[in-house]
């Protein structure tokens, strides 16, 4: 599996910024934001362009656009819409598929409760995005989820990433590209990410 954890200075600045423990709900989702829009950029630089013809302001030139344009974006509910404004800032066109998943406090198991993905996604590319992987149930059972419909080109953005969550998900799923803003130290007894961020979704939605 291909992970890349990005060093970007104005990522690191903005990641800090979220660990600040009396952040507040509009702080919070607005750096999930901004930050899911910087991993974004990074996730795509390796896009393929092709050449196309337009009628330039004096004469038909060539421009470069991005070949195929294909893309949905995969938030994992909840706290995965968090980082889907910030994604589609700079794909504004991009279809969304949702995906469902809650992990069970006491067995820290995933369980699915919804599913509603657009048609023909096994021809686009998928970026899945979720600001926490922790254990990596909840991420192992999206990506089982997305290739059992045909998805083969599969991108992963999280914002924060445990070791032991990237090795669960390497074991299963070795040929996803995975961005992360910081690869913490590890899990609690509770299956919370340290440092962390804490409960992501409780954050962005503002429930306690
Ligand atoms: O890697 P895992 O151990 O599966 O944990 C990570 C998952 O837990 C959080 O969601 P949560 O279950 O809190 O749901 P929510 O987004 O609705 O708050 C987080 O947003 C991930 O989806
Ligand atoms: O640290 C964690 C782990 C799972 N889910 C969260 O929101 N935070
Ligand atoms: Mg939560």
């Amino acid at each position: 599996m291909k992970v890349t954890e990005v060093k970007h200075p104005l990522i690191q600045h903005k990641l800090g910024l979220m660990r600040e423990a009396n952040i507040s709900t509009k702080r919070f989702r607005e750096l999930a934001r901004e930050v899911s829009a910087l991993l974004t950029y990074e996730a795509t630089s390796d896009l393929a362009l092709e050449d196309v013809n337009i009628q330039g302001w004096s004469e038909e030139i060539t421009v470069q656009q991005i070949k195929g344009k294909k893309i949905t974006v995969v938030p994992i509910l909840r706290a995965g819409l968090g980082m889907m404004d910030g994604v589609l800032e700079h794909m504004p066109s991009a279809k969304i598929s949702m995906v469902g998943i809650y992990r069970d406090e006491e067995t820290l198991q995933p369980v699915p409760y919804f599913e509603k993905l657009v048609n023909q996604i096994d021809d686009r590319l998928a970026l899945v995005v979720d600001p926490m992987l922790a254990t990596g149930g909840s991420m192992i059972a999206t990506l089982d989820l997305l290739k059992k419909k045909g998805c083969t080109n599969i991108k992963v953005l999280v914002i924060v990433a445990a070791p032991e969550g990237l090795a669960a998900v390497e074991a299963v799923h070795p040929d996803i590209e995975l961005y992360t803003a910081s690869i913490d130290d590890g899990l609690n007894k509770q299956g919370y990410i340290m440092p962390g961020l804490g409960d992501a979704g409780d954050k962005i939605f503002g429930t306690k």
